[in-house]
């Protein structure tokens, strides 16, 4: 049975819902689902705006189906390739055998390499071409690496509609919700909003940039993502939050302590830590535990917070494991501008406050690290609580 909404007059979505994927990119995990959208347009030509991933596929026909009420499909738009949203391509040629592909070379030179059968039914176009639907006409804008290199959107200009592709996407299934406003975005969906910015396009935020300095070019009005929810509201908010992310700005002044600790010494320094700041009136304060946390959220709070406490044991004379590899995916997504203090622990080589400033100031561009730090041996006592005075107050004040 078919499931669409419809956007806007002509206009409808026809995507679907995945709640039963754990991993997405087998990767960042998706405890809310995620959402695969794609649209049709119902002009005197009839056109698809992207496919779905495989698992949705069912379900995604039914709605086209349904929508076109036994018209033909005359020309399938694919803005982007990643298999998420191009995996059911062929399923659309075998059962619309007269519909055009338009997309630009080299998602047609990826068509070809992940082995679709797209013959000679494509129509290749470039920056800045236009098509006219009939009463609709488009034009496609390239957005290379948001998020991968042959990403374009597309935009109508009839509508103000844009098909943004992987652009203003989100994890979390909509569950019959569709555009912005029928969810509580600020509670329900910022979150997940930004993980998925950061941990998927979080390193190309001067191709996101140079986008969203296209985009302030055209009227917009609507804006259809391929993941999440439709914005056609209230679209500033979103397009700030972008705008923010990928110039690597912190949306908030406030403090992540992250811990790493074995035997919980380390841990409960970080705990003495959160409470003096907070008895100083640092309140926006969040705390996690680098083994039990999925590093996906340890970036997305890093893009969110001003300030990174990191402490850490050390580890066979290294940084422990799970640190190490928060701060390698921290430069992997090219995270910059934010200021850390460090609380190290050793009990006979202690290594690791060393070798994590030493990442923070060669591999990582435009970090801050304070020059106070905690050196513990073993356990906090007595002794370190001047230490601990000191780089709290230090942390406080670079916050002014
Ligand atoms: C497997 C393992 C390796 C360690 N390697 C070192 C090391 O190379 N140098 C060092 O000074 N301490 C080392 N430690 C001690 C820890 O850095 C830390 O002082 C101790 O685990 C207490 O902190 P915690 O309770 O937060 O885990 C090691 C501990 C473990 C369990």
């Amino acid at each position: 049975m078919h499931c669409v909404r419809k956007v806007i007059d002509d206009l409808y979505w026809v995507g679907a819902n995945d709640h039963r994927l754990a991993l997405f990119e087998n990767i960042h995990p998706i405890p809310r689902g995620v959402s695969y959208n794609s649209y049709v347009l119902l002009d005197k030509r009839t056109v698809l705006f992207d496919t779905v991933d495989w698992s949705v596929c069912r379900q995604f026909l039914e709605n086209i189906e349904a929508v076109l009420k036994g018209r033909q499909l005359d020309y399938l738009v694919i803005n982007h390739l990643e298999p998420d949203h191009a995996a059911c391509i062929e399923e659309i040629l075998l059962r619309y055998p007269k519909i055009k592909i338009i997309s630009n070379e080299k998602a047609f030179m990826m068509m070809r390499q992940f082995g679709f059968h797209i013959d000679e039914r494509i129509e290749e176009v470039k920056e800045g071409d236009t098509k006219s639907f009939g009463k609709h006409v488009v034009t496609f804008v390239s957005a290379p690496m948001v998020h991968w290199p042959e990403a374009m959107v597309t935009f109508d200009t009839t509508n103000g509609v844009l098909f943004s592709a992987d652009a203003f996407g989100s994890f979390g299934a909509l569950d019959g919700k569709l555009f912005n406003d029928e969810v509580n975005f600020e509670r329900d969906w910022i979150d997940d909003a930004r993980r998925y910015f950061t941990n998927i396009v979080g390193k190309y935020g001067p191709h996101v940039q140079a986008l969203l300095k296209k985009a302030s070019g055209i009227d917009i009005k609507i804006i259809c993502p391929l993941h999440g929810p439709v914005w056609h509201s209230n679209l500033g908010y979103f397009l700030d939050k972008y705008d923010k992310w990928s110039r690597y700005e912190p949306e908030e002044k406030g403090v992540m302590i992250v811990y790493a600790s074995m035997y919980g010494n380390t841990e409960s320094a970080a705990t003495i830590l959160a409470s003096k700041l907070v008895e100083k009136g640092l309140t926006n304060l969040v705390m996690y535990d680098v083994s039990n946390t999925h590093v996906s959220y340890l970036i997305s709070e890093t893009f969110r917070l001003s300030h990174v406490v990191l402490a850490s044991v050390t580890y066979n004379l290294g940084i422990y494991p799970m640190m190490h590899s928060y701060l390698m995916d921290m430069k992997a997504l090219n995270l910059q501008k934010r200021t850390f203090a460090i609380i190290e622990n050793g009990s006979w080589a202690c290594k690791s406050g060393t070798l994590i400033r030493e990442f923070l100031e060669n591999e990582v561009r435009d970090m801050t690290v304070l020059d106070e730090k905690l050196t513990l041996n073993s356990t906090m006592n007595e002794d370190n609580l001047s230490d601990m005075e000191v780089l709290a107050d230090s942390i406080i004040k670079s916050m002014k």
